[in-house]
């Protein structure tokens, strides 16, 4: 696994502009700022509209690695702090994947410390998505299985392109369970009765039915995804900022407070069901059928 901190370390200055990263860069023209890096998270901000669009890059499938994940959240800093920014539409740079979820890789035959690092940075994005001040929109172009609806689902508004692409919870599937906080975002979004279905079933819906649900706010053509949530964003930026972030602020705040009060203790119950040996067993068998898939 590649040394986090040191990739951090080196981001961060980026961002703040100290540094031009090797073999990235960062260009500053009149209306957008993109912040190119080696990492797996690209931003481009544009200065004109106060829109950031934050694009996974992590190929193929976007799994969320420690990496990433460390990425994601001071991407999510960074905004947050620019008081030119106004709205994130979260999208990925990977065709027809928005993200794998959590990297599997992370989980099995992990020690338990790096468990809980990478714990820790998942709850870390977390927490700065779905608390975040801005206006965040997901653009689901592909697959959004497990972590990856969690993150959409963090978002204010969520288009999703039409066709083979599925998301869900599907976490029963690999014989793990939806930690609680991935639970209240469900419940926040397509209410009790449907959460229950869905993640004692793990279950995986096309765009409709996602729609159907509630679960992604508009299904459109593939092509039309990134001009929809441009569309929308406009009506939402036309609300005055105050009185949108503390509606949001209120409605979001008992679920954020859930976490943050019981993060350490979250964390280690992370590592110690991860490590269980029916739990491995089970994840072993789900990386073997993902293999299988392909052969
Ligand atoms: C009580 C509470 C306590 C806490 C209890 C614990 C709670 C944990 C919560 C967990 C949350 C999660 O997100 S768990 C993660 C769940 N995610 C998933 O189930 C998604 C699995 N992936 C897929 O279904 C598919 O890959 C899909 C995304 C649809 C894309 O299909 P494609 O055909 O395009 O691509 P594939 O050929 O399958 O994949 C390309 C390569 O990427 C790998 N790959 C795919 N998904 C991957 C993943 N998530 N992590 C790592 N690697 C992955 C494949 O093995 C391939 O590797 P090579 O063969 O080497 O090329």
């Amino acid at each position: 696994m590649a040394a986090p901190m040191r990739g951090m370390s080196v981001l961060r200055q980026a961002f703040q502009g100290l540094v031009r990263p090797a073999g990235g860069q960062v260009c500053r023209q009149v209306q957008h700022r993109c912040y190119s890096t080696p990492g797996h998270v690209q931003v481009d901000m544009n200065s004109e509209t106060g829109v950031a669009t934050v694009r996974l890059n992590r190929p193929p499938v976007n799994s969320l690695n420690l990496d990433v994940l460390t990425e994601l959240s001071i991407a999510l800093e960074k905004l947050e702090t620019d008081k030119s920014c106004k709205a994130m539409v979260l999208a990925s740079a990977a065709p027809g994947i928005f993200s794998a979820g959590l990297d599997i890789l992370e989980m099995y035959q992990s020690t338990p410390e790096r468990c809980v690092a990478f714990w820790r940075a998942l709850q870390d994005a977390w927490l700065n998505l779905y608390g975040s001040r801005l206006i965040t929109m997901a653009a689901i172009e592909g697959h959004s299985p497990a972590g990856g609806c969690l993150l959409a689902m963090s978002c204010d508004y969520r288009v999703m392109a039409e066709g083979k692409f599925q998301i869900g919870l599907n976490e029963t599937k690999l014989g793990i369970v939806a930690p609680f906080w991935f639970t209240d975002v469900m419940l926040n979004t397509i209410g009790h009765r449907e959460t229950e279905k869905a993640l004692q079933l793990g279950a995986l819906y096309s765009a409709q039915q996602a729609l159907s649900i509630g679960l992604v706010d508009k299904v459109v053509p593939l092509a039309e995804v990134m001009p929809t949530v441009e569309g929308e964003l406009k009506n939402w930026l036309q609300i005055p900022a105050a009185a949108r972030v503390i509606t949001k602020t209120s409605m979001r705040k008992a679920v954020l407070d859930r976490l943050r009060s019981q993060k350490e203790k979250d964390a280690q119950f992370f590592a110690d069901f991860i490590n269980r040996d029916s739990v491995q067993k089970s994840l072993g068998m789900y990386i073997a059928s993902l293999q299988k898939k392909k052969n």
